[in-house]
């Protein structure tokens, strides 16, 4: 299904000045199966399936009172170099909120809902739950599986993009935690794949989205005093910012990614599918709507260049120009802090500054199609559900709406891996098989 809609967003996102770290600049989408191996791609992309013993939900963690605030902060950015008073700021946020991170509430919801999936629809199979940066932390939970006896252990992360906060990050924290513990090797841990492009994961952002339009187009009708008057509404996608360093360090090398990386790609290839499917439900709703891709949460020393713009510039720099504003929280897969703050309490009041009828859509949360196709994600792996044992076969029969071929099982050596890491950290979920890019180099 194709949608065309006034706004083609992607030169905002092309980094002209960081195109090192992304592959030989003469490179084109034809060179680049030549140059990456297409046929090792396609092994890599799906995993032969497995007798996993349990399933572990593994999210980002956060504060559960005022006490933890800071400490929690500190596990977040031990090392990173994020200025002090960027750590004040956010700290503000979650004070605010009586010191409380509505994230593991969330995640304990999804995994309740992620239990009764898999007790009613199979596999049958035991759900727990760990955090890279708060109690249950990572590390606890693997020592604890593997006290009860699990061998095999199948990580579903709450993250759907590609990149190094959201994919590879995951891989390292058990990868890590696998060596600190000395258990590499006496236990296998994999991971479900980056999941962007699964039809439940589009069609919670799509059911949001429709009922966002249809209340700012009525809030547009009914306003006394629109402030440009010409009915037209702005959706804008929005996602976590990254250095553009990360993004364009995401995925395999050398692939001509859209928009510069495989980062915003993939959020372009989520954003269109959520159109076509408002479009497939109602297209009246798309009358006088432009779309773009946005970013927010920025963090890190003001010198080093972030995935912009940032909402609240994209906000600004539409004033005089729309009557309307639908944010989607695309990036995001439930309403903890980011959304909660940056969204719904710092773009919404710049909407409401410049005098756009605004609202935010929800995010996926446990909407029944996001939970089905988690457990979709997970039955694929798993040998007792998964349709075939053939990893051609099951990379064939993959659902995805967004016209790839969805992300890898197992990923290449380099996918994501921070161009500044001299020793790459142990990880997990890594494609352990000949790597031809280095034959094609050499
Ligand atoms: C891509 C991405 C996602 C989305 C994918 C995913 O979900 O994984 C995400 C999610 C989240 N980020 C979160 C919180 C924070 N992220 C920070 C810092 C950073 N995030 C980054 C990226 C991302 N972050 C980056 C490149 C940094 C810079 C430092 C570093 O490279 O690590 C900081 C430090 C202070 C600050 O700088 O803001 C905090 C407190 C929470 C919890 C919210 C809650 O508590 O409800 C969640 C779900
Ligand atoms: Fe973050």
């Amino acid at each position: 299904m194709s949608i065309s809609l006034p706004v083609d967003p992607v030169p905002n996102h092309t980094d002209p000045n960081n195109t090192a770290s992304n592959g030989p600049a003469e490179l084109t989408a034809e060179t680049a199966a030549d140059f990456h191996g297409e046929e090792n791609l396609t092994r890599a992309r799906a995993s032969k399936p497995e007798e996993y013993d349990l399933v572990i939900l593994s999210s980002f963690g956060g504060p559960e009172g005022q006490d933890d605030v800071i400490p929690f902060l500190r596990n977040v950015t031990a090392g990173r170099g994020i200025p002090d008073e960027r750590l004040e700021e956010v700290a503000t946020h979650y004070r605010a909120n009586g010191g409380v991170s509505p994230i593991n509430e969330q995640n304990r919801a999804l995994l309740a809902a992620l239990r009764e999936a898999l007790e009613t629809r199979g596999p049958n199979l035991p759900i727990t739950w760990a955090n890279r940066n708060w109690e249950p932390y990572v590390k606890d939970v693997v020592q604890q599986a593997y006290n009860d006896g699990a061998r095999k252990v199948l990580v579903l992360a709450t993250s759907a993009y590609p990149g190094y906060s959201s994919c590879r990050q995951y891989r390292e924290d058990y990868g890590i935690a696998l060596e600190e513990l000395g258990l590499t090797g006496k236990m296998q841990i994999d991971k479900v794949r980056q999941f962007w492009d699964a039809p439940g994961f589009i069609k919670s952002f799509v059911d949001g989205l429709v009922e966002g339009l249809r209340e700012v187009k009525d809030g547009v009708a009914a306003a006394e005093s629109a402030v440009a008057g010409n009915g037209r509404i702005r959706i804008m996608f929005c996602t976590h910012s990254v250095p553009t360093s990360a993004a364009n360090e995401a995925g395999p090398r050398g692939v001509d990614y859209e928009g510069g990386s495989a980062y915003v790609e993939k959020h372009l290839q989520a954003a269109r599918a959520v159109l076509a499917g408002v479009e497939a439900i109602d297209p009246a709703l798309l009358e006088k709507v432009d779309w773009e891709l946005v970013y927010q949460s920025r963090s890190g020393p003001p010198t080093m260049p972030w995935l912009e713009p940032d909402v609240n510039d994209a906000l600004e720099a539409l004033e005089g120009q729309v009557d309307g504003v639908v944010l989607v929280p695309l990036g995001f897969v439930s309403d903890h802090m980011e959304v909660k703050w940056d969204l719904d309490t710092e773009a919404l009041d710049t909407c409401a500054r410049l005098g756009f009828v605004a609202t935010r859509t929800p995010t996926p949360g446990v909407h029944p199609d996001y939970v089905e196709s988690l457990r979709t994600l997970i039955a694929e792996r798993v040998a007792s559900t998964a349709v075939s044992s053939d990893p051609a076969e099951l990379e064939a029969q993959r659902e995805t709406v967004c016209g790839s071929r969805g992300w890898f099982d197992a990923c290449n050596p380099d996918c994501c891996l921070p161009a500044r890491a001299k020793t790459p950290k142990p990880v997990i979920a890594s494609y352990s098989g000949e790597d031809v890019r280095e034959g094609a180099r050499g």
